[in-house]
Parts: C-alpha cells; sequence; structure tokens
C-alpha cells in the first residue's frame, strides 16, 4: 500500500505555522532541484570550499559554504578569514529574483518581493548524522525574511519561538523542493534541524545521499 499513501503522494499543503512563517511543500519542481544541485557542486570547490564552521572550538556537523558574504560564527565578512582568505563567490542575480518569488509565492502578495534583494546565502550540507541546534538567524542587521529551500534526503525540521530555545515548538519535514519564509514576527524565531532521513531523497533530485539548504538574508551590510 506504499505506493497508494506514500508521502509523495499525499497532498501536503502550504502552511502558516506562525505569523510570517510560511511553508510551502513541493515549490521547487525536480529539474529546478537537479539545476540547483549542479550549481551547489560547483560553489562547494569554489574559491573558498565548503567546510564545517568552528563554534566555541568544534566544529558543526553541518557543512556550509557562502555566496555573496561569507558567514562565520558570528559575523559576515567578504573574505573567508576563517577558510583560506578568498573572497567568497558573488551573489547570484538569479538568486535574488527567486528569492522574490519565493517570497510573492509564500505571501500570495505580488508585490512581496519588490524591495527584497538578499546579498548572501548559506549553503548547507548535512550528511545522514548531522543536525542544527535551535537558533536564532540574528547575524544580520537588517530584519528582511530569510527565505529556505531543501533539497535531497527529507529533515525534521524544528519550527520554535522568538523568546527562547525551548517550547513551544513544533515539527515539521522539510523536504526536497520545500519552501519555508521565515519573516515579519517570525523572522527572529529559534529554528534547527534534529535529525535526517537517509535514503528518502526522491530520484532525480541530483543528489544521491544527504540534504542540502540554502537559506538567502539580506545582511544589512555595504562595502565591498
Ligand atoms: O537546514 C535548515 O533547514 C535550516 C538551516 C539554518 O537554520 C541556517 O542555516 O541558519
Ligand atoms: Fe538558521
Amino acid at each position: 500500500m506504499n505506493y497508494l499513501f506514500g508521502d509523495d503522494l499525499m497532498e501536503r499543503p502550504r502552511r502558516e505555522l506562525a505569523p510570517g512563517a510560511v511553508h510551502v511543500p513541493n515549490w521547487l519542481n525536480m529539474e529546478q532541484q537537479k539545476w540547483l544541485v549542479a550549481r551547489f557542486k560547483e560553489w562547494a570547490s569554489g574559491p573558498v570550499p565548503i567546510r564545517s564552521a568552528k563554534v566555541g572550538g568544534h566544529e558543526m556537523s553541518v557543512k556550509t559554504v557562502c555566496l555573496g558574504w561569507h558567514w562565520r560564527p558570528y559575523q559576515y565578512t567578504r573574505d573567508a578569514v576563517d577558510v583560506n582568505g578568498n573572497r567568497v563567490l558573488d551573489f547570484p542575480d538569479w538568486m535574488v529574483r527567486l528569492g522574490r518569488k519565493a517570497l510573492v509565492e509564500a505571501s500570495g502578495d505580488p508585490h512581496a518581493g519588490d524591495d527584497y534583494t538578499p546579498d548572501t546565502a548559506l549553503v548547507n550540507y548535512y550528511d545522514a548524522t548531522a543536525r542544527m541546534g535551535m537558533h536564532q538567524d540574528k547575524d544580520e542587521l537588517s530584519k528582511a525574511p530569510v527565505v529556505s529551500l531543501s533539497i535531497g534526503d527529507t529533515c525534521q525540521f524544528r519550527f520554535g519561538n522568538a523568546d527562547n530555545r525551548s517550547k513551544p515548538y513544533e515539527d515539521i519535514s522539510l523536504s526536497s523542493g520545500d519552501l519555508f519564509v521565515f519573516g515579519g514576527a517570525s523572522r527572529f524565531a529559534y529554528h534547527g534541524v534534529p535529525r535526517i532521513y537517509p535514503g528518502t531523497a526522491p530520484d532525480g533530485c541530483g543528489l544521491a545521499t544527504g540534504r542540502i539548504n540554502i537559506t538567502m538574508r539580506v545582511t544589512g551590510m555595504s562595502g565591498q
């Protein structure tokens, strides 16, 4: 019966979990996912190779490569001073357009993306055992929304509140092709990834194992 009632066939409706926090399942089609995975492979072996950032001397289990601005705990710079000193890749114009479309999609407002110009993306790779603890995205000086795209294995995603890292929170699945937007009152909500479900990536997404997550952000920084 699995083929009848599998997750991929059951309707997963779009949902606003809290004001400004919107989950849009299956936003990216398979061709788009595959194309993004090909870009990811280029970025990962680009001027600043993908690496595990160190938090308090400990390597994160997630590996990260950045676009536009390089993130390390807890600041943005143009040069990857904690990796090899190289300048990060430019933020691509097509990703600005994709981010704008994501906000239109999540809000239903055709103008929601008009003033949105993300200038950094953190591109994370999770293997089967990688996790991300509960945190806020607050190294940006701007309150503009964060746009999140997921490709590959499904994960358990924990979406919490803006006050602290514990309850109340809600666990949802983010699957290949899903969009999640953190905006408005949810911009600084705590969130994390307690686990990856290995072997759940759909055929054709371009990623055999693991999960890619792209978060676009507005740093609010200026300068070269
Ligand atoms: O992997 C995800 O879905 C979330 C990633 C995240 O929270 C981050 O990069 O700050
Ligand atoms: Fe985050």
